[in-house]
């Protein structure tokens, strides 16, 4: 990245926004006195480490201060984002906002689109990205070092694969989260006591997705081999697959994928 570009990203409070940015600072691929932030309601706690992060009120003035744009606001702000970038590069994590809608709305065609999820808080989110033409190589390098901070960042071919994979990464540690929530459930309905309900369940979960990570296998295969014991753990399997937890994960994520595709 060159030594002196100062990154700014509107919307640099919120949860994506504070995430990439303490992640950048953290690891020191910015020095704190080139990162900028825009934020509506004032320079808040995310960054009381670093008092060299300057905060802005309008994202006007951020863009006139910084060389790399970030777009870190809901999509429904996006058209309320009074800016003109000029041809700086801007790198959008919004959901559901193509290229096309950023680019035209910004004023650039030197635009990334990348999709975060909710593990960039801790540094573990996939973060997939796709980039206009008008992109340069030295952009993209500059782009997955950024990128890069919060946890596995890929370049992708088309677009339309990122509006795929904003369905099953970015929306995705809400889908572990849905099945914490009903073992927890049935774990309570059980008699067990809260304390070691959630203790079971998120140790199950984080060891099950580490054992997984670890294998690196075909998670097929692991399925095969608990059910190859024809036991407990076949019994469940078996009982979850024939009520169709399949179609059910395949109809969700169908209908994600749609929302992160709109009109399109
Ligand atoms: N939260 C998630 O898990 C994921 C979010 N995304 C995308 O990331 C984007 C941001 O999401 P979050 O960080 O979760 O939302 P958030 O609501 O936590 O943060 C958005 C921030 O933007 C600020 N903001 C809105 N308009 C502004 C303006 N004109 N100028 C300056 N600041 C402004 C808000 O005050 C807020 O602090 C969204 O577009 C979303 O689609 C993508 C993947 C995962
Ligand atoms: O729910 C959303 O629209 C955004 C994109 C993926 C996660 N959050």
């Amino acid at each position: 990245m060159p030594q002196d570009a100062v990154i700014g990203i509107i919307g640099g409070q919120g949860w994506m926004g504070h995430s990439l940015g303490v992640a950048l600072l953290e690891q020191k691929v910015l020095s704190p006195d080139r990162l900028v932030i825009s934020s509506r309601s004032g320079r808040g706690e995310a960054y009381r480490d670093w008092p060299e992060v300057r905060c802005v009120k309008d994202s006007r003035e951020l863009v006139a201060l910084a060389d790399i744009i970030v777009l870190s606001v809901r999509p429904a702000d996006l058209a309320g984002l009074d800016i003109e970038t000029g041809d700086k590069l801007v790198i959008s994590l919004l959901a559901m906002a193509s290229l096309q809608e950023v680019a035209s709305q910004v004023g650039s065609d030197r635009v990334v689109r990348a999709m975060p999820n909710a593990a960039a808080e801790i540094r573990r989110a996939y973060l997939p990205w796709f980039a206009s033409p008008q992109v340069s190589d030295d952009d993209k390098r500059l782009v997955q070092a950024l990128l890069a901070s919060c946890g596995t960042a890929r370049e992708l071919p088309r677009e339309g694969d990122l509006d795929y994979l904003t369905a099953l990464s970015g929306a995705g540690p809400a889908y572990p989260a849905l099945l914490a929530q009903s073992m927890l459930e049935h774990a309570r309905s059980a008699g067990l006591s809260d304390e070691i309900a959630r203790e079971a369940v998120m140790q199950t979960l984080v060891g099950g997705s580490l054992l997984l990570e670890k294998l690196g296998t075909d998670p097929g295969d692991m399925v095969e081999r608990l059910i190859g014991y024809d036991g407990t753990t076949a019994k469940g399997l078996r009982t979850m697959v024939d009520e169709g937890i399949g179609q059910a994960i395949h109809r969700g994520l169908d209908a994600a994928h749609r929302a992160a595709t709109g009109s399109r």
